[in-house]
């Protein structure tokens, strides 16, 4: 599992750290580490330019000593402070002492630069950059130089990923002792680039992480495995409530997923029967009433659901843990939701949470992490935000789960449906709710980048491409 922690948890650990350490002794961990990813991305040190922007707390201080070291093997260092009376004072002595330079006022630093090193701000930083910065993180933007951020891009917010204004956009992110939530989830994420962890023997407290990402092995500890004792019944029935007269393929969709997501049988309900089956002959089809269906160990309701309030009103009466999605997500009566015993998945995409929060879509996208946990905590359940970083919470708090695996390519009709029918069947198989919701994100993501290669996917390659995934899962574990 890889973990991200609060900036306060960040510091509490710092303090207990460095309380062992002698003075320094952590920012050289951090400078050492920073600076062997800059080789690394230089290939040759020697004779290559980089050019340092350098705040004035320890973020610049990391990257003059790092600068520091790569002067050392041969590097062409110049640093820019943003305020000369109060950059890291003995980090500028260092750097000084092993040949860098710091720029003039004006001087053209970005004119051939191989590697750009932010030290601009890190957990210190409030906001969106300031006025001063602004222009260095444009010129970083814009010159061929690799941009390596020093601990998280600076501008965005560490705890949340927001980002207020301009930021630095970074190829590298090299960050120290713990991952910061801010890395993990958009728009933060993206303005990452790739992140590099870099252990200087912090320990965080067990129990405080903000965000849990899945790792392979974690999904193939989690994935339900049918033994030599499973029977159909045994494995879990999911039930399917989805798809209407106007969007069969809804119904297709969901049962796609729902069919590959380790349940031993698949009820569809609904009047798309005749669609399902045809596709698919293996499903258990019927069109009445969910309650008269028969027994099932969890279902999904909502996908192309139209306005067929009753049947869904039907699945959230059920005593059995419920997938609520789409259209189900719009006719479904809030407090009969809160007042579930068992427990509740909903899915909604950014646009589906602001309706649910009553909130405009950009406060969603701009704070997904906020937005998550206050639509959790409204409903009494496990929410999943679909999106470019899919994210899980459940109703009581804890830490947030957060998907590795999206990819931009899942941004196409009926993989939402796809999705729900998946971690619908994984319910049904036993998986806990958290579970359910982020193995079936995980899965997803890894089915939809297997297809595309670079190129679009339809929903139905996603589903079609989910064994491929779990073998993947299990393989590599
Ligand atoms: N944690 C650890 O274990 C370790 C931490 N280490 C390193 O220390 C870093 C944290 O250092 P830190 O506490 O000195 O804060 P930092 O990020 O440099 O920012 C403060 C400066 O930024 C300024 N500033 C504020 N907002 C701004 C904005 N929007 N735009 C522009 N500027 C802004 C602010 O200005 P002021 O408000 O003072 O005027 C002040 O000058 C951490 O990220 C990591 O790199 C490692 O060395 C070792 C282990
Ligand atoms: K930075």
């Amino acid at each position: 599992m890889r973990t991200a922690y609060s900036v306060d948890t960040v510091r509490t650990a710092e303090r207990a750290l460095m309380a062992r350490l002698p003075e320094g002794a952590l920012m050289q961990r951090a400078a050492a580490g920073l600076a062997v990813v800059c080789a690394e991305l230089l290939g040759r040190v020697y004779g290559s330019r980089v050019v340092l922007l350098v705040g004035s707390g320890d973020n610049g201080g990391d990257a003059l000593y790092a600068g520091a070291r790569l002067a050392r093997r041969g590097a062409g260092v110049v640093a820019v402070l943003l305020d000369a009376e109060r950059a890291h004072r003995a980090g500028l002595a260092a750097f000084r002492a092993a040949g860098g330079r710091v720029a003039g006022s004006g001087e053209a630093v970005f004119d051939g630069a191989d590697l750009v090193v932010d030290g601009i701000v890190g957990i210190g930083g409030r906001g969106g950059l300031r006025e001063r910065a602004v222009p260095l993180a444009r010129a970083a933007a814009q010159s061929p130089a690799v941009v390596v951020s020093v601990d998280l891009p600076s501008g965005i917010d560490a705890d949340t990923g927001q980002v207020t204004g301009e930021a630095v956009r970074a190829d590298v992110t090299v960050t120290f002792g713990a991952y910061k939530p801010g890395l993990l989830v958009d728009p933060g994420r993206e303005y990452a680039g790739a992140v590099r962890f870099v252990d200087i023997g912090l320990e965080p407290a067990d129990g405080e992480a903000e965000l849990e990402a899945l790792q392979h092995h974690d999904v193939a500890r989690l994935l339900p495995v049918p033994t030599e004792e499973s029977d159909k019944y045994r494995r879990g029935v999911v039930g399917v409530v989805a798809g209407s007269a106007r969007y069969p393929g809804a119904a297709v969709l969901a049962v796609a997923g729902a069919l590959h997501g380790g349940a031993g049988a698949v009820r569809y309900v609904g009047p798309a029967a005749g669609a399902v089956v045809s596709r698919f002959p293996e499903t258990l089809v019927s069109e009445g009433s969910p309650g008269k269906a028969g027994r099932v160990q969890a279902w999904v309701a909502g996908p192309g659901l139209g306005d067929d309030a009753s049947r869904l009103a039907d699945v959230v009466a059920a005593d059995v843990p419920v997938l609520i999605d789409a259209d189900g997500l719009r006719l479904a009566d809030a407090r009969a939701v809160r007042g579930r015993a068992a427990p509740t998945l909903l899915t909604p995409h950014a646009g589906e949470a602001a309706a649910l929060l009553g909130t405009p879509r950009e406060y969603v996208e701009a704070e997904r992490l906020a937005a998550v946990r206050e639509l959790a905590a409204r409903y009494h359940a496990t929410v999943l935000l679909k999106g470019s970083t899919t994210l899980v919470a459940g109703p009581d708090g804890g830490a947030v789960r957060v998907n590795p695996t999206g990819t931009p390519w899942l941004a196409t009709a009926g993989s939402g449906d796809v999705l729900s029918g998946l971690a619908g069947s994984l319910l049904a198989a036993g998986l806990g709710v958290l579970d359910a919701g982020s193995v079936a994100a995980y899965l997803h993501g890894l089915a939809a980048r297997r297809v595309s290669g670079g190129a679009p996917v339809a929903a139905q390659d996603v589903a079609g491409a989910l064994p491929g995934a779990w073998a993947d899962v299990r393989r590599e574990a």
